[in-house]
Protein backbone atom coordinates (compact mmCIF):
# COMPACT_ATOMS: atom_id res chain seq x y z
CA UNK A 1 0.00 0.00 0.00
CA UNK A 2 1.48 3.34 -1.02
CA UNK A 3 1.56 5.45 2.39
CA UNK A 4 1.23 8.97 2.41
CA UNK A 5 3.60 10.86 4.84
CA UNK A 6 2.23 13.26 7.61
CA UNK A 7 4.94 15.93 8.96
CA UNK A 8 5.06 15.91 12.38
CA UNK A 9 6.09 19.29 14.18
CA UNK A 10 6.86 19.45 17.75
CA UNK A 11 6.02 22.04 19.60
CA UNK A 12 6.86 21.37 23.48
CA UNK A 13 9.66 23.92 23.47
CA UNK A 14 6.82 26.59 22.66
CA UNK A 15 2.93 25.62 23.22
CA UNK A 16 4.26 23.31 25.44
CA UNK A 17 6.27 25.54 27.59
CA UNK A 18 3.00 27.25 27.92
CA UNK A 19 2.18 25.11 30.63
CA UNK A 20 1.66 26.92 33.78
CA UNK A 21 4.83 27.29 35.89
CA UNK A 22 6.77 25.93 33.20
CA UNK A 23 9.91 27.49 32.02
CA UNK A 24 13.17 25.34 30.08
CA UNK A 25 16.21 26.78 30.38
CA UNK A 26 18.44 27.26 26.97
CA UNK A 27 20.37 24.13 27.66
CA UNK A 28 17.55 22.34 28.36
CA UNK A 29 15.89 23.39 25.26
CA UNK A 30 19.25 22.68 22.85
CA UNK A 31 19.13 19.24 24.93
CA UNK A 32 15.51 18.49 24.00
CA UNK A 33 15.89 20.22 20.41
CA UNK A 34 18.89 17.62 19.45
CA UNK A 35 16.82 14.37 20.57
CA UNK A 36 13.49 15.67 19.40
CA UNK A 37 15.30 15.93 15.86
CA UNK A 38 17.88 13.13 16.05
CA UNK A 39 16.46 10.56 18.37
CA UNK A 40 12.94 11.00 18.06
CA UNK A 41 12.92 12.16 14.75
CA UNK A 42 9.88 14.76 14.01
CA UNK A 43 9.97 16.96 11.35
CA UNK A 44 10.10 19.91 13.01
CA UNK A 45 10.56 22.32 15.97
CA UNK A 46 8.72 25.05 16.83
CA UNK A 47 11.19 26.39 20.16
CA UNK A 48 9.79 29.46 21.35
CA UNK A 49 8.01 32.93 20.47
CA UNK A 50 9.75 35.89 19.36
CA UNK A 51 10.51 38.92 21.15
CA UNK A 52 9.65 36.77 25.01
CA UNK A 53 12.72 37.73 26.51
CA UNK A 54 16.42 38.08 26.06
CA UNK A 55 16.35 34.44 27.90
CA UNK A 56 14.26 32.57 24.77
CA UNK A 57 16.36 34.80 22.47
CA UNK A 58 19.72 32.86 23.68
CA UNK A 59 18.30 29.65 23.88
CA UNK A 60 16.82 30.28 20.02
CA UNK A 61 20.62 31.29 18.98
CA UNK A 62 22.04 28.27 20.60
CA UNK A 63 19.77 25.91 19.11
CA UNK A 64 19.49 27.66 15.64
CA UNK A 65 23.97 27.37 15.82
CA UNK A 66 23.57 23.94 16.21
CA UNK A 67 21.17 22.91 13.93
CA UNK A 68 22.92 25.02 11.22
CA UNK A 69 25.75 23.03 11.94
CA UNK A 70 23.94 19.71 11.30
CA UNK A 71 21.74 20.25 8.48
CA UNK A 72 18.49 20.99 10.46
CA UNK A 73 18.21 24.45 10.37
CA UNK A 74 15.19 24.29 8.04
CA UNK A 75 13.25 22.01 10.65
CA UNK A 76 13.69 24.98 13.41
CA UNK A 77 10.35 27.10 14.09
CA UNK A 78 9.45 30.68 15.58
CA UNK A 79 6.59 32.16 16.13
CA UNK A 80 6.25 35.65 15.19
CA UNK A 81 3.28 38.63 15.40
CA UNK A 82 2.29 40.76 12.28
CA UNK A 83 3.92 43.67 13.70
CA UNK A 84 6.29 45.01 11.13
CA UNK A 85 9.80 44.78 11.25
CA UNK A 86 10.19 43.79 14.91
CA UNK A 87 9.65 39.60 14.85
CA UNK A 88 11.58 39.16 12.03
CA UNK A 89 14.30 41.02 13.04
CA UNK A 90 14.70 39.23 16.12
CA UNK A 91 14.35 36.12 14.55
CA UNK A 92 16.95 37.05 11.86
CA UNK A 93 19.29 38.25 14.59
CA UNK A 94 18.52 34.65 16.61
CA UNK A 95 19.71 32.64 13.38
CA UNK A 96 16.33 31.14 12.53
CA UNK A 97 15.19 30.26 8.84
CA UNK A 98 11.26 29.72 9.39
CA UNK A 99 8.81 31.91 10.86
CA UNK A 100 4.95 30.61 11.88
CA UNK A 101 3.30 34.15 11.61
CA UNK A 102 0.73 34.44 14.46
CA UNK A 103 -2.90 35.90 12.34
CA UNK A 104 -6.54 36.13 13.05
CA UNK A 105 -8.37 33.00 11.80
CA UNK A 106 -11.70 34.25 13.09
CA UNK A 107 -13.93 37.21 12.08
CA UNK A 108 -14.05 37.68 16.00
CA UNK A 109 -10.66 38.21 16.88
CA UNK A 110 -9.65 40.19 14.19
CA UNK A 111 -12.86 42.40 14.93
CA UNK A 112 -12.37 42.50 18.59
CA UNK A 113 -8.45 41.99 19.48
CA UNK A 114 -6.99 43.41 16.46
CA UNK A 115 -9.67 45.73 15.50
CA UNK A 116 -8.80 45.71 11.70
CA UNK A 117 -11.27 44.80 8.70
CA UNK A 118 -9.70 41.58 6.56
CA UNK A 119 -8.41 43.79 4.11
CA UNK A 120 -6.29 45.76 6.13
CA UNK A 121 -5.10 42.32 8.24
CA UNK A 122 -4.48 41.14 4.44
CA UNK A 123 -2.19 43.86 3.90
CA UNK A 124 -0.16 43.94 7.23
CA UNK A 125 0.44 40.16 6.97
CA UNK A 126 1.11 40.24 3.03
CA UNK A 127 3.99 42.96 3.89
CA UNK A 128 5.37 40.58 6.85
CA UNK A 129 5.67 38.05 4.38
CA UNK A 130 7.35 40.18 1.95
CA UNK A 131 9.91 41.34 4.26
CA UNK A 132 10.91 38.03 5.46
CA UNK A 133 11.12 37.10 2.44
CA UNK A 134 13.69 39.59 1.58
CA UNK A 135 15.67 38.46 4.05
CA UNK A 136 15.48 34.30 3.35
CA UNK A 137 13.47 33.65 6.06
CA UNK A 138 10.56 31.40 5.32
CA UNK A 139 6.91 31.93 6.65
CA UNK A 140 3.86 29.30 7.41
CA UNK A 141 0.74 31.26 8.76
CA UNK A 142 -0.99 30.68 12.17
CA UNK A 143 -4.67 31.30 11.52
CA UNK A 144 -5.72 31.60 15.42
CA UNK A 145 -9.00 30.82 17.19
CA UNK A 146 -9.97 29.09 13.02
CA UNK A 147 -12.13 26.46 14.29
CA UNK A 148 -14.56 29.26 16.00
CA UNK A 149 -13.93 31.20 12.63
CA UNK A 150 -15.08 27.47 11.00
CA UNK A 151 -18.03 27.74 12.85
CA UNK A 152 -18.62 31.21 13.06
CA UNK A 153 -17.33 32.94 9.95
CA UNK A 154 -16.93 30.72 7.40
CA UNK A 155 -16.89 33.26 4.75
CA UNK A 156 -13.97 35.29 6.36
CA UNK A 157 -12.16 31.96 6.77
CA UNK A 158 -12.32 31.34 2.98
CA UNK A 159 -11.63 34.79 2.18
CA UNK A 160 -8.44 34.72 3.98
CA UNK A 161 -7.35 31.24 2.35
CA UNK A 162 -8.36 32.51 -1.17
CA UNK A 163 -5.70 35.44 0.22
CA UNK A 164 -3.35 33.60 1.50
CA UNK A 165 -3.33 30.94 -1.67
CA UNK A 166 -1.41 33.73 -3.46
CA UNK A 167 1.32 34.30 -1.04
CA UNK A 168 5.04 32.69 -1.08
CA UNK A 169 3.98 30.76 1.88
CA UNK A 170 5.05 27.15 3.03
CA UNK A 171 2.48 26.04 5.28
CA UNK A 172 -0.80 27.06 6.41
CA UNK A 173 -1.12 26.26 10.22
CA UNK A 174 -4.91 25.34 11.49
CA UNK A 175 -4.85 25.81 15.37
CA UNK A 176 -7.88 24.16 17.32
CA UNK A 177 -7.19 27.42 19.91
CA UNK A 178 -9.36 26.46 22.72
CA UNK A 179 -10.29 22.82 22.03
CA UNK A 180 -13.56 22.96 21.25
CA UNK A 181 -13.66 20.89 17.87
CA UNK A 182 -15.18 17.00 18.13
CA UNK A 183 -13.77 14.53 15.42
CA UNK A 184 -16.45 14.93 12.95
CA UNK A 185 -16.37 18.55 13.28
CA UNK A 186 -12.95 18.28 12.83
CA UNK A 187 -12.71 15.95 9.92
CA UNK A 188 -15.52 18.03 7.64
CA UNK A 189 -13.59 21.73 7.93
CA UNK A 190 -10.22 20.01 7.19
CA UNK A 191 -12.17 17.90 4.00
CA UNK A 192 -13.88 21.57 3.17
CA UNK A 193 -10.65 23.27 2.69
CA UNK A 194 -8.05 20.74 2.14
CA UNK A 195 -10.33 19.72 -0.92
CA UNK A 196 -10.68 23.21 -1.88
CA UNK A 197 -6.94 24.66 -2.06
CA UNK A 198 -4.92 21.51 -3.00
CA UNK A 199 -1.79 23.39 -3.95
CA UNK A 200 -1.74 24.06 -0.29
CA UNK A 201 0.16 22.57 2.78
CA UNK A 202 -2.22 22.17 6.04
CA UNK A 203 -1.17 21.05 9.72
CA UNK A 204 -3.71 20.78 12.25
CA UNK A 205 -2.57 22.17 15.94
CA UNK A 206 -4.72 20.89 18.43
CA UNK A 207 -5.60 21.22 22.24
CA UNK A 208 -7.39 18.72 24.41
CA UNK A 209 -10.24 20.75 26.73
CA UNK A 210 -12.58 18.16 25.78
CA UNK A 211 -10.00 14.97 25.65
CA UNK A 212 -10.59 15.32 22.09
CA UNK A 213 -6.75 16.12 20.73
CA UNK A 214 -5.57 12.64 19.73
CA UNK A 215 -9.49 11.91 18.45
CA UNK A 216 -8.95 15.50 16.25
CA UNK A 217 -5.58 14.91 14.97
CA UNK A 218 -6.92 11.46 13.72
CA UNK A 219 -9.71 12.43 12.01
CA UNK A 220 -8.15 15.62 10.61
CA UNK A 221 -5.12 13.29 8.67
CA UNK A 222 -8.72 11.03 7.75
CA UNK A 223 -9.98 14.18 6.07
CA UNK A 224 -6.49 15.17 4.09
CA UNK A 225 -4.31 17.25 6.40
CA UNK A 226 -0.39 16.96 5.97
CA UNK A 227 0.81 17.66 9.62
CA UNK A 228 -0.11 17.38 12.69
CA UNK A 229 1.86 19.78 15.99
CA UNK A 230 1.83 17.71 19.31
CA UNK A 231 3.85 17.88 22.11
CA UNK A 232 5.93 15.35 24.39
CA UNK A 233 3.68 14.43 27.51
CA UNK A 234 0.51 16.61 25.90
CA UNK A 235 2.12 19.69 27.85
CA UNK A 236 0.42 23.06 26.67
CA UNK A 237 -2.03 25.78 28.01
CA UNK A 238 -5.08 24.70 30.18
CA UNK A 239 -5.60 21.16 29.25
CA UNK A 240 -2.43 20.42 27.01
CA UNK A 241 -1.86 19.54 23.12
CA UNK A 242 -2.81 16.97 21.37
CA UNK A 243 0.26 14.12 22.73
CA UNK A 244 2.94 13.43 20.55
CA UNK A 245 3.18 9.52 21.82
CA UNK A 246 -0.54 8.91 21.70
CA UNK A 247 -1.17 9.83 18.05
CA UNK A 248 1.94 8.36 16.69
CA UNK A 249 0.69 4.95 18.00
CA UNK A 250 -2.85 5.47 17.07
CA UNK A 251 -2.15 6.28 13.32
CA UNK A 252 0.86 3.42 13.32
CA UNK A 253 -1.63 0.83 14.32
CA UNK A 254 -5.30 1.98 12.69
CA UNK A 255 -4.29 4.52 10.07
CA UNK A 256 -2.41 2.32 7.60
CA UNK A 257 -2.43 4.68 5.09
CA UNK A 258 -0.22 7.23 6.36
CA UNK A 259 3.29 7.33 7.85
CA UNK A 260 5.70 9.46 10.11
CA UNK A 261 8.96 9.63 10.88
CA UNK A 262 9.05 9.49 14.06
CA UNK A 263 10.85 6.88 16.33
CA UNK A 264 8.77 5.06 18.65
CA UNK A 265 11.44 3.16 20.65
CA UNK A 266 12.28 6.77 21.80
CA UNK A 267 8.87 8.59 23.08
CA UNK A 268 9.44 7.15 26.58
CA UNK A 269 12.86 8.04 26.76
CA UNK A 270 12.03 11.93 25.59
CA UNK A 271 8.59 12.01 27.81
CA UNK A 272 11.23 11.09 30.96
CA UNK A 273 13.33 13.67 29.91
CA UNK A 274 10.57 16.06 29.76
CA UNK A 275 9.30 15.14 32.59
CA UNK A 276 12.64 15.79 34.47
CA UNK A 277 13.03 19.44 32.70
CA UNK A 278 9.43 20.47 33.08
CA UNK A 279 8.92 19.37 36.72
CA UNK A 280 5.57 18.67 35.04
CA UNK A 281 4.62 15.02 36.42
CA UNK A 282 2.69 12.16 33.74
CA UNK A 283 -0.39 11.04 34.87
CA UNK A 284 0.55 7.26 35.67
CA UNK A 285 -2.15 6.17 33.25
CA UNK A 286 -1.13 7.98 30.31
CA UNK A 287 -1.18 5.81 27.50
CA UNK A 288 1.82 5.14 25.56
CA UNK A 289 4.06 6.60 28.16
CA UNK A 290 2.73 6.67 31.58
CA UNK A 291 3.65 4.44 34.59
CA UNK A 292 1.26 2.10 34.79
CA UNK A 293 -0.01 1.50 31.37
CA UNK A 294 2.18 -1.32 30.27
CA UNK A 295 1.27 -3.02 34.22
CA UNK A 296 -1.01 -5.85 34.40
CA UNK A 297 -2.09 -5.75 38.06
CA UNK A 298 -5.16 -8.49 38.08
CA UNK A 299 -3.74 -11.90 38.73
CA UNK A 300 -6.34 -13.63 35.77
CA UNK A 301 -4.56 -11.12 32.84
CA UNK A 302 -0.75 -12.43 33.84
CA UNK A 303 -2.29 -15.97 34.27
CA UNK A 304 -3.58 -15.30 30.54
CA UNK A 305 -0.71 -13.94 29.14
CA UNK A 306 0.99 -16.83 30.85
CA UNK A 307 -0.92 -19.39 28.95
CA UNK A 308 -1.68 -18.17 25.51
CA UNK A 309 -1.04 -14.55 25.34
CA UNK A 310 -4.55 -13.93 25.78
CA UNK A 311 -4.40 -10.41 26.57
CA UNK A 312 -2.53 -9.62 23.86
CA UNK A 313 -2.60 -6.41 22.04
CA UNK A 314 -0.90 -4.41 19.54
CA UNK A 315 0.12 -1.65 21.94
CA UNK A 316 3.15 -4.19 22.90
CA UNK A 317 5.46 -2.04 25.35
CA UNK A 318 8.92 -3.08 24.11
CA UNK A 319 7.76 -0.90 20.63
CA UNK A 320 8.53 2.47 23.01
CA UNK A 321 11.40 0.58 24.46
CA UNK A 322 9.37 -0.15 27.58
CA UNK A 323 8.62 -3.72 29.78
CA UNK A 324 5.32 -5.33 30.65
CA UNK A 325 5.18 -5.54 34.37
CA UNK A 326 2.80 -7.29 36.73
CA UNK A 327 2.24 -5.97 39.68
CA UNK A 328 2.41 -7.44 43.03
CA UNK A 329 -0.44 -6.75 45.87
CA UNK A 330 -3.67 -7.54 47.23
CA UNK A 331 -5.52 -8.61 43.51
CA UNK A 332 -2.32 -9.92 41.95
CA UNK A 333 -2.43 -13.69 42.75
CA UNK A 334 -0.10 -16.53 42.08
CA UNK A 335 0.33 -15.79 38.34
CA UNK A 336 1.42 -12.32 38.89
CA UNK A 337 4.02 -13.33 41.12
CA UNK A 338 5.66 -16.40 39.35
CA UNK A 339 5.90 -13.65 36.02
CA UNK A 340 8.20 -11.52 38.22
CA UNK A 341 9.64 -14.34 39.43
CA UNK A 342 10.52 -15.89 35.79
CA UNK A 343 11.90 -12.38 34.97
CA UNK A 344 14.55 -12.47 37.88
CA UNK A 345 15.33 -15.74 37.54
CA UNK A 346 14.15 -17.16 40.35
CA UNK A 347 12.60 -20.85 40.79
CA UNK A 348 10.73 -21.58 44.51
CA UNK A 349 8.91 -24.64 45.52
CA UNK A 350 4.99 -24.24 45.86
CA UNK A 351 5.22 -24.10 49.20
CA UNK A 352 6.99 -21.43 49.03
CA UNK A 353 5.60 -19.77 46.51
CA UNK A 354 2.01 -19.75 48.50
CA UNK A 355 4.13 -18.50 51.60
CA UNK A 356 5.58 -15.12 49.44
CA UNK A 357 2.25 -15.05 47.83
CA UNK A 358 0.68 -14.53 51.23
CA UNK A 359 3.51 -11.95 52.15
CA UNK A 360 2.71 -10.00 49.58
CA UNK A 361 -0.84 -10.35 49.72
CA UNK A 362 -0.91 -9.31 53.50
CA UNK A 363 1.06 -5.91 52.41
CA UNK A 364 -0.97 -5.02 49.70
CA UNK A 365 -3.61 -5.23 52.43
CA UNK A 366 -1.83 -2.22 53.80
CA UNK A 367 -2.42 -0.53 50.65
CA UNK A 368 1.22 -1.35 49.94
CA UNK A 369 2.45 -1.30 46.51
CA UNK A 370 5.84 -3.90 46.20
CA UNK A 371 7.60 -3.69 43.01
CA UNK A 372 9.72 -6.29 41.20
CA UNK A 373 12.87 -5.06 43.23
CA UNK A 374 11.19 -5.73 46.24
CA UNK A 375 10.63 -9.44 45.79
CA UNK A 376 14.11 -10.97 46.62
CA UNK A 377 14.49 -9.11 49.80
CA UNK A 378 11.06 -10.52 50.39
CA UNK A 379 11.53 -13.83 49.51
CA UNK A 380 14.64 -13.69 51.46
CA UNK A 381 12.98 -13.03 54.52
CA UNK A 382 10.15 -14.95 53.93
CA UNK A 383 12.29 -18.41 53.26
CA UNK A 384 14.58 -17.14 56.08
CA UNK A 385 11.87 -17.20 58.91
CA UNK A 386 11.17 -20.53 57.60
CA UNK A 387 14.34 -21.91 57.89
CA UNK A 388 15.30 -20.43 61.62
CA UNK A 389 14.02 -23.84 64.12
CA UNK A 390 11.75 -21.05 65.76
CA UNK A 391 12.90 -21.86 69.83
CA UNK A 392 12.00 -18.63 70.82
CA UNK A 393 8.86 -16.34 69.33
CA UNK A 394 8.25 -12.82 70.24
CA UNK A 395 4.60 -13.61 70.33
CA UNK A 396 2.44 -9.69 71.17
CA UNK A 397 3.69 -6.39 71.84
CA UNK A 398 2.41 -3.17 72.43
CA UNK A 399 4.51 0.25 70.89
CA UNK A 400 3.54 3.33 71.97
CA UNK A 401 4.46 6.97 71.31
CA UNK A 402 3.53 10.17 72.93
CA UNK A 403 4.43 13.88 72.94
CA UNK A 404 6.82 14.95 76.02
CA UNK A 405 6.54 11.17 77.56
CA UNK A 406 9.46 8.10 76.53
CA UNK A 407 7.95 5.69 74.31
CA UNK A 408 6.95 2.59 76.21
CA UNK A 409 6.55 -1.45 75.00
CA UNK A 410 4.89 -4.24 76.57
CA UNK A 411 6.47 -7.60 75.10
CA UNK A 412 5.02 -11.14 75.39
CA UNK A 413 8.01 -13.56 74.56
CA UNK A 414 7.24 -17.23 73.87
CA UNK A 415 10.06 -19.81 75.12
CA UNK A 416 9.86 -23.77 75.03
CA UNK A 417 9.09 -23.74 78.84
CA UNK A 418 6.29 -20.81 78.74
CA UNK A 419 4.92 -17.32 77.88
CA UNK A 420 6.76 -13.96 80.11
CA UNK A 421 5.51 -10.39 79.50
CA UNK A 422 7.46 -7.33 80.34
CA UNK A 423 7.38 -3.80 79.55
CA UNK A 424 9.82 -0.91 79.40
CA UNK A 425 10.43 2.47 78.35
CA UNK A 426 13.64 3.85 76.33
CA UNK A 427 14.51 6.15 74.10
CA UNK A 428 12.71 5.59 71.10
CA UNK A 429 10.12 2.00 70.50
CA UNK A 430 12.97 -0.21 69.62
CA UNK A 431 15.02 0.66 72.59
CA UNK A 432 11.62 0.46 74.42
CA UNK A 433 11.32 -3.19 72.86
CA UNK A 434 14.96 -3.89 73.86
CA UNK A 435 14.78 -3.11 77.30
CA UNK A 436 12.01 -5.12 78.05
CA UNK A 437 13.14 -7.97 76.43
CA UNK A 438 16.32 -7.36 78.23
CA UNK A 439 14.27 -7.75 81.26
CA UNK A 440 12.93 -11.01 80.32
CA UNK A 441 16.03 -12.43 79.05
CA UNK A 442 17.73 -11.54 82.93
CA UNK A 443 14.48 -13.21 84.37
CA UNK A 444 15.14 -15.99 83.00
CA UNK A 445 19.41 -15.77 83.45
CA UNK A 446 19.50 -16.51 79.55
CA UNK A 447 22.17 -14.46 77.18
CA UNK A 448 21.41 -12.31 74.64
CA UNK A 449 23.29 -10.88 72.10
CA UNK A 450 24.76 -6.94 72.04
CA UNK A 451 23.39 -5.18 69.32
CA UNK A 452 26.54 -3.19 67.97
CA UNK A 453 25.19 -1.90 64.49
CA UNK A 454 22.08 -0.92 63.51
CA UNK A 455 21.04 0.11 59.56
CA UNK A 456 17.74 1.09 57.92
CA UNK A 457 17.22 1.37 54.40
CA UNK A 458 14.63 1.09 51.79
CA UNK A 459 15.91 -2.08 49.80
CA UNK A 460 18.40 -1.28 46.88
CA UNK A 461 16.64 -0.36 43.40
CA UNK A 462 13.28 -0.81 45.46
CA UNK A 463 11.00 1.85 43.49
CA UNK A 464 8.12 1.82 46.22
CA UNK A 465 8.21 2.89 49.27
CA UNK A 466 6.35 -0.02 51.03
CA UNK A 467 9.39 -1.93 52.57
CA UNK A 468 11.91 -0.90 54.74
CA UNK A 469 14.94 -3.71 55.95
CA UNK A 470 16.65 -3.31 59.19
CA UNK A 471 20.37 -4.91 59.49
CA UNK A 472 21.11 -5.47 62.94
CA UNK A 473 24.77 -6.48 63.48
CA UNK A 474 25.12 -8.53 66.99
CA UNK A 475 28.07 -9.86 69.21
CA UNK A 476 27.57 -13.06 71.08
CA UNK A 477 30.17 -13.62 73.02
CA UNK A 478 32.96 -12.34 70.83
CA UNK A 479 31.20 -13.91 67.82
CA UNK A 480 29.38 -11.28 65.36
CA UNK A 481 26.42 -11.77 63.09
CA UNK A 482 24.08 -10.06 60.94
CA UNK A 483 20.34 -10.36 60.53
CA UNK A 484 17.88 -8.84 59.03
CA UNK A 485 14.09 -7.93 59.24
CA UNK A 486 11.37 -6.26 56.58
CA UNK A 487 8.44 -4.83 56.78
CA UNK A 488 6.44 -1.37 55.95
CA UNK A 489 7.18 -0.29 59.32
CA UNK A 490 10.91 0.45 59.96
CA UNK A 491 10.59 -0.52 64.10
CA UNK A 492 8.40 -4.13 63.05
CA UNK A 493 11.49 -4.77 60.74
CA UNK A 494 13.85 -4.26 63.33
CA UNK A 495 11.73 -6.51 65.70
CA UNK A 496 12.01 -9.03 63.20
CA UNK A 497 15.68 -8.94 62.62
CA UNK A 498 15.97 -9.23 66.69
CA UNK A 499 13.47 -12.35 66.68
CA UNK A 500 16.03 -14.26 64.36
CA UNK A 501 19.02 -13.27 66.49
CA UNK A 502 16.33 -14.75 69.14
CA UNK A 503 16.70 -17.89 67.88
CA UNK A 504 20.45 -17.69 66.60
CA UNK A 505 22.13 -17.56 69.96
C1 LIG B 1 -0.51 30.71 19.58
C2 LIG B 1 -1.40 29.88 18.76
C3 LIG B 1 -0.84 29.56 17.45
C4 LIG B 1 -1.79 28.62 19.44
O1 LIG B 1 -1.00 27.95 20.05
C5 LIG B 1 -3.16 28.20 19.30
O2 LIG B 1 -3.94 28.91 18.70
O3 LIG B 1 -3.48 27.13 19.81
Amino acid sequence: MKQRSIEIMDTTLRDGEQTSGVSFSATEKLTLAQLLLTEVKVDRIEIASARVSEGEFQAVKRITDWARENGHLHKIEVLTFVDGDTSINWVEKAGAKVMNILTKGSLNHLTHQLKKTPEEHFRDIAAVIKKAQKKGIDCNVYLEDWSNGMRNSKEYVFQYLDFIAKQPIKRVLLPDTLGILIPSETHGYIAAITGRYPQLHFDFHGHNDYDLGVANALEAVKAGAHGLHLTINGMGERAGNTPLASIVAVLNDFQKDVKTNVNEKALYKISKLVEAFSGFRVSPNKPVIGENVFTQTAGIHADGDKKKNLYYNDLMPERFGRKRKYALGKTSGKANIENNLQQLGIQLSDEDLKKVTQRIIELGDKKETVTQDDLPFIISDVLDSNTTAEKVHVEDYVLTHSKNMRPSTTVRIRFEDGVVEENAQGDGQYDAFMNALRKIYTQKKLPLAKLTDYIVRIPPGGKSDALCETIITWNHNGREFTTTGLDSDQTVAAIKATQKMLNLV
